[in-house]
């Protein structure tokens, strides 16, 4: 696909790129019966495969990837425009040609993680087994899954190792997996906004979602693909009460305050008579449009399921012993889903390891999504971070 390819779906996007060989808007890598995936509930994942965008142009000595990994509702179209919704990349902000991420420079990869629903394996692709979407049948899939697929995808790219490995929430835990799963394919790393694993808050407030989800009767038991229906109502209040968790009480006052949407006073009726409401209600129609509602459980459970240390005796810092891996760790002060605490639990770690950790918490009032936004400060960080690790490495 061209860069700026905004070629319309004629299907709902989750079912054109289920089970194909190809997807219509990235390059898609299929992996057959030679190379199953091995998954932590147990068992192989085959076939399989995933699809990702690339940036920039590879150097002869393949010292130049970076690897970004996406949040729980993102995507691998990081850097271009989104096929289904238009809008720029969801890291353009950081990523292009002369930003902080440089792809005149680096040559920058994003894939859709495993259990995802936009060309890579997840549970609205094909079951070779039954020839229909795999629903509730694909095993539940975690953070250590998407990592060992994202391993053989730079495999099969032929880059040994990567200069950088680079994300954000969820994209944040499966940096600080890669570190800890493949420390000698790692030479910097930057887990931002994320956790070492997700807290009791964190599982209470997917539950809700996953809840709502599977409420809707037209989830029909995760067979609403076979049974062509959709449980647009309940994705929608899900990701209406998730979105609410990744901004903060500073930044919906600022945005909104109890001012009314297009009315003078009161209707005295359940209309979104404030514009909170009415932002939360768009932002739950608008989801429903891009994401999966079977992903949407997978990947929360995914995260949920990450908890680093539990792999390690309990000790975190025995998943980064011997790890020669720079990192800088990034938190925003007025996140509540992804605290500087829980930033600071993973910089003790390193510490107690003796891995090189630097760590920056950024002041800032837009909640967890800061990482998404403009912030001068997090953009001049992240620009620092990856010039001295390409300096280091000896990447023009
Ligand atoms: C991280 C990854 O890997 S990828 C996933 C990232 N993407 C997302 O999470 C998408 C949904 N999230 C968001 O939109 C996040 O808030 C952000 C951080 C990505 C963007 O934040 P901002 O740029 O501050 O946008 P904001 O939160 O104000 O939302 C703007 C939207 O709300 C709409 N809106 C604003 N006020 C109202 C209102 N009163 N009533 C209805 N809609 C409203 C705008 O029209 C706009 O709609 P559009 O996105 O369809 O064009
Ligand atoms: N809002 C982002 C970050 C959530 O962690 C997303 O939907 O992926």
């Amino acid at each position: 696909m061209a860069e700026g390819d905004t070629t319309t779906l004629e299907r709902p996007f989750f079912e054109a790129a289920r089970g194909e060989a190809d997807h219509p808007h990235s390059a898609v890598v299929r992996f057959g019966a030679d190379a199953p995936l091995p998954l932590d509930a147990g068992g192989m994942l085959s076939p399989f495969q995933i699809a990702y965008q690339t940036y920039g142009a590879l150097n002869a000595a393949r010292s130049n990837a970076i690897l970004l990994c996406h949040a729980l509702s993102g995507d691998q179209h990081a850097a271009n425009v989104h096929p289904v919704t238009g809008k720029p990349g969801w890291w353009e902000t950081l990523v292009g040609p002369g930003k902080p991420i440089d792809t005149d420079r680096f040559f920058v990869i994003a894939s859709n993680v495993l259990g995802g629903c936009l060309g890579t394996t997840g549970p609205s692709s094909t079951n070779p087994a039954t020839g229909q979407p795999y629903g509730l049948d694909l095993p539940v899939v975690t953070i250590r899954d998407m990592v060992r697929a994202q391993s053989m995808l730079l495999d099969h790219l032929g880059i040994a190792r990567l200069l950088a490995v680079v994300g954000g929430s969820m994209g944040g835990m499966q940096v600080l997996q890669w570190a800890a799963s493949y420390p000698e394919r790692v030479f910097a790393a930057m887990p931002i906004a994320t956790a070492a694993r997700h807290s009791a808050q964190n599982i209470a407030f997917h539950e809700v979602g996953r809840q709502a989800v599977m409420a809707d009767p037209d989830w029909r038991a995760g067979r609403y693909l076979v049974e062509g229906t959709s449980p647009r109502r309940g994705l929608a209040v899900a990701r209406m009460a998730a979105h609410i968790t990744y901004m903060s009480d500073g930044s919906l006052h600022r945005k909104f305050g109890r001012r009314l949407q297009d009315r003078d006073g009161h209707t005295f009726s359940f209309d979104a008579d404030f514009q909170v409401e009415s932002y939360l209600r768009h932002q739950g129609e608008a989801f429903v449009d891009r994401f999966d509602a079977n992903s949407y459980l997978y990947v929360t459970r995914a995260m949920d399921y990450f908890d680093l240390a539990a792999d390690y005796g309990g000790v975190l810092a025995h998943a980064f012993k011997g790890s020669r891996t720079r990192f800088c760790l990034v938190s925003f002060t007025s996140d509540w889903l992804f605290t500087t605490a829980d930033s600071r639990a993973v910089v003790h770690a390193l510490n107690a390891a003796g891995a090189q950790v630097s760590f920056a918490e950024i002041d800032s009032d837009k909640g967890h999504d800061a990482f998404l936004l403009e912030e001068p400060e997090f953009s001049a960080i992240t620009r620092g971070f990856i010039d001295a690790a390409a300096r280091a490495v000896g990447v023009a």
